[in-house]
């Protein structure tokens, strides 16, 4: 096959799969073309494919030869247009030689699309290009641990000559002597500075005072404010511990006033061992050692919710493993996969007839290119395992594995006896982990005999009522549709507006992540109704994920070099 056609097929795949190109490229075995090859073919014709695709449109080729998918058509015009060395195939092929012949038609168009754009040249379009993709570069987010330090603080040392800056875009594409601080709206003691700051060798970070945690990861333990129900809290699914840390400095600050210090205890639990001592190492970076009990090597499915040591747990945060459908590498840019539609109509210009548009737009899909990042830049979305499947039956399977987990966990949550506050998140983009599994847990015995409920926009935080991403009000009628009448009670729209989602790499500069809060009014009730299907072995699976934490990169802690 050649490199036309491989290159195509990771294409599709990236597409259907919404899958990274760097992933559907090297993680397949059995290619027969050069690897690094295809990469940069298909990087650099997905990044030109919004241009590409009009020129393929407006040109006409697809109509004037059937043989060609618009993939193959994107592929063949990227290099017969714009590489160095032309179309990798010989002029007699006759791959080639359909788009060749109509290297006229298509240079016109490709000119017609340039100075739309206003430049001037080839060599200036190129510019435009490459710097689209460097508009998306993710900003870098910053936890200042108010444990350790205060924001004043750090402008006056980590960050002494950085400037304020209120708009997050100019953190993309600073000057070589920017140096750009922004604060965030949202969440207290959040920062950003550009995606190509390098803060990992400072002594602020090596001593735990700046904690390097996407925003979208901040909202779980902000969302859960443990201060509101006091007691003590269970961060579920710790490690690395960027949640614990921030929800032990969230009890800290909230209980500054008291003579002794806060009386709350937050118990965080991770079943994987070698990621507990990342926990660990964490926990006492960050300062948080002494209201943290790290619960190392336990399963929280094997937690006794009527032991008497959680009596006084009144709050928990649930992060449990996902697909991670949401995580963005460090320095990842995100781009658009145009591809050109087989079915415009096509009037030519000879005829002097205005083109019109089909009714079938051409594939938009966001993809996602890949550099390599190192482990000291991951946080803890970034330690989870990610689902790169190229297949959509596998990834299907693989989703309703993961979000039977998911909502056993979620409802042994809800059965702690005096728990007043959940919240349940994911970086994960996929409906399934996500409004269903949040659906779901709220019509399980456990909830409704507890009254558990959705905690809705009004009841939130302030920052986070103020977040204007809601949960999508379809996913949740679909998940409430497919549980029949058991659903009528639930309005969807109130549980939509409830859920909180972020979008990968757009202009809030997140993750892709989601995070619902659950609360439960009436605490009369004590009959623990532990959840059905939490079998001996403690994940109810029959083993379909075991493997999903061996998966996972290690996050070596911060201050580690
Ligand atoms: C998404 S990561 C958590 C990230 C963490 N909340 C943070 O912000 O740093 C999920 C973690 O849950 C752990 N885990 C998965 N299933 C678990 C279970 N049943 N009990 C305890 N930990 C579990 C995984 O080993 C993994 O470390």
């Amino acid at each position: 096959m050649s490199l036309y056609h491989e290159a195509a097929q990771v294409i599709d795949t990236v597409i259907k799969s919404h899958g990274s190109l760097k992933a559907a490229v090297f993680n397949k075995k059995g290619w027969k073309s050069d690897q690094k090859t295809r990469y940069a073919l298909t990087t650099e014709a997905v990044k030109w494919s919004e241009i590409l695709s009009e020129v393929i449109e407006n040109s006409g080729l697809l109509q004037l030869d059937k043989k060609l998918t618009p993939t193959i058509a994107l592929l063949l015009a990227h290099d017969l247009l714009l590489a160095r060395k032309g179309v990798a195939l010989p002029a007699t092929h006759g791959l080639h030689a359909s788009v060749a012949r109509h290297k006229a038609r298509l240079t016109s168009e490709l000119t017609k699309s340039r100075i739309r754009r206003g430049c001037s040249s080839l060599e200036a379009l190129r510019t435009l290009v490459n710097n689209a993709g460097s508009q998306a570069a993710h900003p870098r987010w910053i936890r200042i641990n108010t444990l350790r330090t205060t924001i004043e603080s750090q402008l006056e040392t980590t960050l002494d000559g950085y400037k304020w800056t209120d708009n997050l875009s100019n953190l993309n594409s600073p000057g070589p002597n920017d140096k750009f601080v922004y604060l965030d709206k949202h969440i207290p003691d959040l920062i950003a500075v550009s995606a190509n700051t390098d803060l990992a060798k400072t002594q602020g970070y090596k001593d735990g005072m700046l904690i390097m945690q996407d925003k979208a990861s901040c909202f779980p333990a902000y969302l859960l404010d443990p201060a509101q129900a006091g007691g003590d809290v269970i961060d579920a699914c710790a490690a690395p511990g960027n949640k614990t840390t921030h929800l032990a400095a969230l009890v800290s600050s909230a209980t500054s006033n008291l003579q002794d210090g806060p009386t709350s205890k937050i118990f965080a639990c991770e079943r994987d061992t070698a990621r507990s001592q990342t926990l660990a190492k964490m926990v006492k970076l960050a300062g948080a050692d002494k209201l943290v009990s790290i619960r190392a090597s336990q399963d929280f499915l094997r937690l006794k919710p009527d032991s008497k040591e959680f009596a006084n747990v009144t709050s928990l945060l649930l992060d449990p493993s996902c697909s991670g459908s949401g995580i963005v590498g460090r320095d990842e840019a995100t781009i658009s996969v145009h591809l050109p539609s087989a079915t415009k109509i096509v009037e030519t210009a000879q005829r002097g007839k205005k083109r019109k548009r089909s009714a079938n737009p051409p594939a938009n899909v966001k993809v996602d290119s890949k550099p390599a990042h190192k482990p000291e830049d991951l946080d803890a979305e970034e330690a989870s395992p990610e689902v790169l499947e190229d297949d959509g039956e596998k990834l299907q399977a693989r989703l309703t594995a993961l979000s039977g987990f998911q909502l056993l966990l979620l409802e042994r949550a809800m059965a702690f006896p005096a728990a007043r506050r959940i919240t349940y998140s994911t970086c994960s983009v996929h409906d399934e982990e996500n409004e269903n599994v949040v659906v779901k847990a709220l019509l399980s015995d456990v909830a409704t005999e507890r009254g558990w409920r959705v905690l809705r926009r009004e009841e939130q935080v302030g920052g986070l009522q103020k977040w204007e991403r809601r949960g999508k009000v379809e996913a949740v009628e679909i998940a409430v549709n497919a549980n029949g009448d058991s659903g009528a009670g639930l309005k969807s729209e109130e549980v939509a507006e409830a859920c909180i989602r972020c979008v990968k790499s757009g202009e809030e500069g997140t993750m892709g992540f989601f995070v619902a809060g659950f609360v439960r009014d009436d605490g009369s009730l004590h009959t623990a109704a532990i959840p059905k299907g939490s079998t001996a072995n403690g994940n109810g699976l029959g083993g379909t994920i075991v493997d999903e934490d061996e998966q996972e990169e290690e996050w070596s802690g911060f201050g580690d070099d």
